[in-house]
């Protein structure tokens, strides 16, 4: 019998693939402080029905964004019960939509809108329910349309352990992207 690994995901640092990592060249773009008021515009584009981060969405994730500092943005959700898969722990799919909300976030702080292109999710630890997720994201670069970001939600408080991380393509998209009718 051969003794236990530590597992690859845990000896991994960073969520980012070969697709999700800039490529030379991109750069992070110097915060133009008009564009912190695109997420608080992101409210009268997508409502306030935002399944992440609507305030009064009773089932959502009411994702509140509590911080910024450039283009990183730092958020907390706390998970309910309906938000379990297994008994007593949030799913997977629940916490990639974290991971989506905050990384979002991050990359329209860049100063564009953005929708979600790709999202990898490394999971490193269960999270209760009942527990408050510390979201965090950053932007690696950008290059052309994409934006490259990434990010990580810790459990027991901000500087907690990790339990997820993820990593993303955004890419960026005109306002009729929200408002044309299909
Ligand atoms: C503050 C607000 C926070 C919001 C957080 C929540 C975010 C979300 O959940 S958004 C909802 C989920 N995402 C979506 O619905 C997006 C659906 N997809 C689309 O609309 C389109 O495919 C879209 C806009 C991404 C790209 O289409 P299009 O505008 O035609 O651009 P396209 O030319 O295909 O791609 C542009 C660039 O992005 C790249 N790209 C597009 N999709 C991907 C992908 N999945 N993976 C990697 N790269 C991609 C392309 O390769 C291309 O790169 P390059 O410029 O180097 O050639």
């Amino acid at each position: 019998m051969t003794a236990p690994t530590e597992s690859r995901s845990a000896k991994r640092t960073s969520a980012a693939s070969e697709i999700t990592t800039p490529p030379p060249g991109a750069t992070v773009p110097a915060v133009d402080p008009a564009a912190g008021q695109e997420y608080e515009l992101s409210d009268e584009v997508l409502g306030n029905e935002c399944f992440g981060c609507g305030p009064h969405v009773e089932h959502g994730l009411q994702m509140k964004r509590i911080g910024r500092d450039g283009t990183t943005a730092y958020g907390e959700i706390v998970v309910k019960r309906e938000h379990q898969g297994a008994p007593g722990l949030a799913h997977g799919g629940i916490l990639a939509t974290a991971m989506d909300e905050i990384l979002g976030t991050s990359a329209w702080l860049t100063g564009g809108r953005y929708v979600t292109g790709r999202l990898e999710t490394d999971y490193l630890a269960p999270v209760p329910v009942g527990s408050t997720l510390y979201l965090k994201a950053w932007c690696n670069g950008v290059e052309g349309r994409k934006a490259y970001i990434e990010g990580e939600g810790r459990i027991g408080g901000p500087d907690g352990p990790v339990a997820v991380r993820a990593a993303a393509i955004f890419v960026r998209v005109p306002m009729e992207h929200f408002t044309k009718q299909r």
